[in-house]
C-alpha cells in the first residue's frame, strides 16, 4: 500500500515554480533577446539575463502558490499541490521564494542592468502581490490587467541587451497581453465550477459562459489584428506574416468552435492550442529575423 507522501522533495520545491510557464516565458525573453539585435546576442545577457528573469518569475510562482494554497486544496485542478498538501511549509515555501527572488534580482542587478532587475522586479510584485493578492478576488477583469506582469518578458530580454525600452519590444508585450485572456478563459469555462467553489470571480463565473466564449473569440479577432503589427511596421517580413496568419486562422478556428458550443473538449482544445500557438508565432519570428537576411545574402552571393 502506498503511504501518503507527507515529506517535501525537490520536485514539491520545482512545482512551486511553475516550470512549464517559466519556460514558455523564457522562450518569449530569449526571442525578445535575439530580435532586438540584428547579429548574436552577448552570451552574459544571454545566461545571466534569462537566468535573472527566470529565478524572479519562478519566485512570483511559488509566492502565488502559498498566498492561494487555501483555495488550490478546495479546487480539483489545484488540489494536490505542494503547500495545499502540506508536504512544504509556509515558512519553507516563503524562505525558498526569498531566497530565488533575491538571487534572482542580485544577478539582474550585478550582472545585467538595472532597467532589466527593476521592470522584472514590478512583474514579480505585479503577479505575486497586484494579481493574486488583490485583482484575483477582486474582479472578473483580474487575468486582463494582470497579463501585463506575465507578458513582460520579452521586453525584459529585449532591455538585458540593449538597456533600452524599444517600441517593438513594446509590440511583443502587447501580443502576449491580448493572448492572454483568450489563454485563460479556454481554461476557466473548462474549470468554471472549481472557480464558484472557492468564490473567485473569474469571468464565466460573474458573467456567465456564453458571455467568456464570445469575449474570448472578441480577443482572439484583436490577437489575430494585433500580430499583424509586426510585419506592418518593418519589424518582422514576410515569413512572420505567414506564420502569423496560418496560427491566427488556427485559433480563430477553435474560438468559434468554442463559441458553437457543440464540441465538449472545444475548452481544453483551444487552452492546448493558445500555448502552442504562443511557442510557434515567436519561434517563426525568430526564424524570420535570421533565416530570411540569411537567405538574401545568399542569393546575392549565387549571382
Ligand atoms: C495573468 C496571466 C495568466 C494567467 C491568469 C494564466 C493562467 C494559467 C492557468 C490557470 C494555467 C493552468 C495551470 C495548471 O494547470 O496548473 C496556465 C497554464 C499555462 N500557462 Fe498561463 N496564464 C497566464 C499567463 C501566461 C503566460 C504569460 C505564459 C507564457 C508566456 C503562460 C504559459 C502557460 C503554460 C505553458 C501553461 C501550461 C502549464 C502546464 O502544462 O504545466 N501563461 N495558465
Ligand atoms: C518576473 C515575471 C516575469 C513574473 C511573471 C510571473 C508568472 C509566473 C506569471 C504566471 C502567470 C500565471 C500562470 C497565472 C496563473 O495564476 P493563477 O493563480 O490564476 O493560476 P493557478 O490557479 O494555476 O495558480
Amino acid at each position: 500500500m502506498t503511504q501518503p507522501q507527507l515529506a517535501a522533495n525537490w520536485r514539491d520545491y520545482y512545482e512551486l515554480c511553475k516550470p512549464n510557464v517559466v519556460l514558455l516565458m523564457l522562450l518569449t525573453s530569449v526571442i525578445g533577446m535575439f530580435m532586438s539585435v540584428p547579429g548574436m546576442v552577448p552570451w552574459d545577457a544571454l545566461i545571466f539575463g534569462n537566468l535573472g528573469i527566470a529565478l524572479c518569475a519562478a519566485a512570483a510562482a511559488a509566492i502565488n502558490h502559498l498566498v492561494d494554497s487555501r483555495i488550490d486544496l478546495v479546487m480539483a485542478r489545484t488540489h494536490n499541490r505542494p503547500i495545499a498538501q502540506g508536504r512544504v511549509s509556509n515558512r519553507n515555501a516563503g524562505i525558498f521564494a526569498a531566497i530565488i527572488g533575491i538571487a534572482g534580482m542580485a544577478i539582474l542587478l550585478v550582472l545585467v542592468n538595472p532597467l532589466t532587475a527593476w521592470l522584472t522586479l514590478a512583474s514579480l510584485l505585479g503577479y505575486a502581490v497586484v494579481y493574486t493578492l488583490y485583482l484575483k478576488r477582486a474582479t472578473p477583469q483580474n487575468i486582463v490587467i494582470g497579463g501585463i506582469a506575465g507578458a513582460a518578458p520579452p521586453l525584459l530580454g529585449w532591455t538585458a541587451v540593449t538597456n533600452e525600452i524599444h517600441g517593438h519590444a513594446l509590440l511583443l508585450v502587447l501580443i502576449i497581453f491580448i493572448w492572454t485572456p483568450p489563454h485563460f478563459w479556454a481554461l476557466a469555462i473548462h474549470r468554471r465550477d472549481d472557480y464558484a467553489k472557492v468564490d473567485i470571480p473569474m469571468l464565466p463565473v460573474t458573467h456567465g459562459i456564453a458571455y467568456t466564449k464570445l469575449h474570448t473569440l472578441l480577443y482572439t479577432i484583436l490577437l489575430f489584428v494585433v500580430t499583424l503589427l509586426p510585419f506592418a511596421t518593418g519589424m518582422s517580413g514576410s515569413l512572420y506574416l505567414l506564420g502569423a496568419v496560418c496560427l491566427g486562422a488556427g485559433f480563430l478556428y477553435w474560438s468559434i468552435v468554442l463559441l458553437r458550443g457543440n464540441n465538449p473538449k472545444a475548452p481544453m482544445a483551444t487552452f492546448k492550442y493558445s500555448i502552442i500557438y504562443l511557442m510557434a508565432l515567436f519561434m517563426i519570428m525568430l526564424l524570420d529575423h535570421y533565416l530570411l537576411p540569411a537567405m538574401t545574402i545568399f542569393e546575392v552571393d549565387a549571382r
